[in-house]
């Protein structure tokens, strides 16, 4: 097994910056998280990239559009700089850098067409770091009938090795995922719902901050239980995975007319109330490590606790590092990508095979 030094690079669909981490891994079971940088965007870059999200979703497929064009050059020189401060900061050469896995920023996730766009200019992410990099992670995975998402969970099963099972990893990003472990060795993932990305909104729209601060704004409310009733009462809940989510599938619109305390107390509980309905499908978890940014809304995680019935732990508790990990998750599977490994499975996202993807610059 070759170990390498690798830099993943996850812009997420909560569209608030760029998480950087610089990873020592072989893309299996040895894995030394090195250091975890953010850098968030600027408040003005945010609009653009929602434009740009509109427009995305208004196409039947992805094409040449010059909104789209200049923000993705704006995101992969931003990218370029989080690669050099991160090499800058960690006093890492980038000859020592085997590989980057740039995500890229998803704009659009339509994997019912047999497409996901992710924007991001891999060439030019490589000439301005002279580092090869690894992107287009998703796209042969839905061409082949998969889902295209989640894919960390194969990141997950490597660092959780060790811990036992049952157990469930949830990520609580713009959307929400989970990858479950049963006792008797079986694994699987798929998009639970929203994660933050309603809360966002809904704290955007009423109070005009970015997100709800350690739950403030629905610790100040009370649930509205016939809204959350409307918003939970889909179909889209009770299929089996695979399954996964483009960003802006649910809208705040269920929750028009309450006070900015009760919407957000009301959707806090809708992203919980989404994940017991995804234990649903799953066999019996045991204990739930959360990841991703809706771990330090204490209000959500109460609810979790409260609806779920199971520990649910950040997975700090476990020594990880939940800023990092999914950027972490594009590290290892850049390195498999150069080793030309799958990138999911069966399991993960439903594709036929054991999937190798991505493409390298
Ligand atoms: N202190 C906090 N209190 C409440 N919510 C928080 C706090 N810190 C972060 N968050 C939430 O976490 C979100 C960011 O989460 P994260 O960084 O995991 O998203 P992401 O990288 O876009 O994820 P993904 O790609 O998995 O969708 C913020 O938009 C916010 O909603
Ligand atoms: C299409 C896309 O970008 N999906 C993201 C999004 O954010 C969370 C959830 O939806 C997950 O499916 C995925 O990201 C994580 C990091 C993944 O692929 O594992």
């Amino acid at each position: 097994m070759t170990i390498r030094l690798a830099i993943g690079l996850m812009s997420g669909t909560s569209m608030d910056g760029i998480d950087a981490a610089l990873v020592e891994t072989d893309g299996e079971g040895h894995v030394a998280p090195r250091a975890f940088m953010f850098f968030p965007y600027e408040a003005d870059f945010r609009p653009r990239l929602r434009a740009a999200m509109a427009r995305a979703l208004e196409m039947h497929a992805p094409a040449r559009d010059p909104l789209i064009d200049a923000v993705e050059q704006e995101s992969t020189g931003l990218h370029a700089m989080a690669v050099h401060r991160l090499l800058a900061a960690t006093h890492t050469r980038r000859d020592e850098v085997a590989v980057i896995g740039y995500h890229g920023q998803t704009i659009a996730h339509r994997p019912d067409r047999r497409w996901t766009w992710q924007i991001g200019d891999g060439a030019t992410l490589k000439a301005a770091t002279r580092i090869p990099v690894a992107y287009d992670f998703r796209s042969a995975d839905v061409a082949a009938g998969g889902e295209g998402a989640p894919l960390a969970p194969g990141y997950h099963r490597a660092r959780s090795e060790a811990l036992g099972r049952p157990l469930g990893v949830l990520n609580l990003g713009g959307v929400g995922n989970l990858t479950w472990f049963a006792a008797d060795g079986r694994w699987g993932s798929f998009d639970t719902g929203p994660g933050n990305a309603l809360i966002d909104d809904w704290v955007r729209t009423h109070t005009g901050r970015s997100f709800d601060e350690d739950g403030r704004v629905a610790a100040s409310g009370i649930t509205h239980d016939n809204v959350l009733l409307t918003l939970t009462d889909n179909p889209w809940f009770d299929a089996p995975p695979p399954k996964s989510l483009d960003r802006n599938a649910w809208d705040i619109g269920a929750c028009r007319g309450l006070s900015p305390g009760d919407g957000a107390a009301t959707l806090t509980a809708f992203t919980a109330e989404t994940v017991r309905l995804a234990l649903t499908h799953v066999p019996a978890i045991g204990r739930l490590l959360v990841t991703g940014g809706g771990r330090l809304n204490p209000v959500l995680m109460a609810e979790l606790v409260r609806r779920c019935g199971v520990p649910c732990d950040p997975v700090e508790a476990v020594g990880w590092n939940g800023d990092a990990l999914e950027a972490e998750a594009f590290a290892w599977l850049a390195v498999r990508v150069l080793d030309g490994k799958p990138l999911s499975w069966p399991e993960t996202t439903g594709v036929p095979q054991p999937m190798p993807g991505g493409r390298l610059a």
